[in-house]
């Protein structure tokens, strides 16, 4: 039997009052590959992630994870099911330390399935895995700093230490290094390579930093006025003459 794709969407479709935001994406990701998502501004790449995620619902088309389609399901449900993914908005509390940010999405996770008695043994593991995950973005010696007095780049760390504490085996991330100053980009950039590597997971990658989506990724899809336009590898994505006057040409 083979394996099914970790998502798949077939004919996927958004129309908002008329307005066509995306029409009939086709794509497959296979499990453990690492896509990038590129386009020009407004081409439609966070409305996908929205759709996948389960923020939005298509008007047609499905989403499918792991070969079952959840048209039906929450994104709680979805996120259960191992989707995991950062938003472009920072969704940290400031107040707290990086521990207890972390530790919160791992004690959600747990939270399903805990009882009353269960919490403090809960608790404590939400802990370690919480350190565990800060020491996999780089961020142990930041552990008790408040959330809210991190660097740009640092926040963005620890976005990502927050998503792994739920474990997923699908990752979703929306332009991880926007608003980062350059010298971030090569640490970010590492973080997630190591990410996929050693978690063996999907990653789905939007960024618009050209040059780190083409050194991370297996396939790069390109979107364009909310349509899928190509889908390959980086190599001959970046040689298609459509990609190169619909994208590139649009100084995106
Ligand atoms: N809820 C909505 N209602 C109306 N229009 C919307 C809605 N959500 C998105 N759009 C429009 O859909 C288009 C695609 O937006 P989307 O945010 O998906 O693009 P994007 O490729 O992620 O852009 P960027 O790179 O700037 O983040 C844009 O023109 C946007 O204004």
């Amino acid at each position: 039997m083979t394996t099914p794709p970790a998502v798949a969407t077939r004919g996927l479709g958004l129309t908002i009052g008329g307005a066509r935001i995306l029409v009939d994406v086709d794509l497959t990701v296979p499990a453990g590959e690492m896509l990038g998502v590129i386009g020009p501004n407004g081409a439609g790449k966070t409305t996908l992630f929205n759709l996948i995620s389960g923020v939005l619902r298509p008007t047609a088309g499905t989403v499918e994870l792991d070969g079952e389609d959840v048209a039906g399901l929450s994104i709680t449900r979805r996120a259960r099911r191992g989707l995991g993914r950062t938003f472009q908005t920072s969704s940290l509390f400031p107040q707290l330390d990086l521990v207890e940010n972390v530790r919160l999405a791992s004690q959600a996770k747990e939270g399903a399935a805990m009882s009353v008695l269960a919490f403090p043994l809960a608790s404590d593991r939400a802990t370690v895995t919480a350190r565990d995950c800060l020491a996999q973005v780089g961020l142990s010696h930041l552990e008790t700093v408040a959330a809210g007095n991190l660097s740009h780049g640092d926040k963005r760390k620890l976005e990502i230490a927050v998503l792994l504490a739920t474990d997923p085996s699908v990752i979703l991330l929306d332009e991880p290094m926007a608003g980062v100053g350059s010298g971030d980009v090569p640490g970010l950039t590492e973080i997630i390579r190591r990410m996929h590597r050693e978690r063996g997971c999907t990653v789905l990658l939007v960024e618009h930093h050209i040059e780190v989506v083409l050194g991370l990724v297996d396939r790069v899809a390109v979107m364009h006025h909310g349509r899928l336009l190509a889908c390959d590898t980086p190599e001959v994505v970046m040689a298609d003459a459509t990609v190169q006057s619909a994208y590139l040409g649009e100084g995106a």
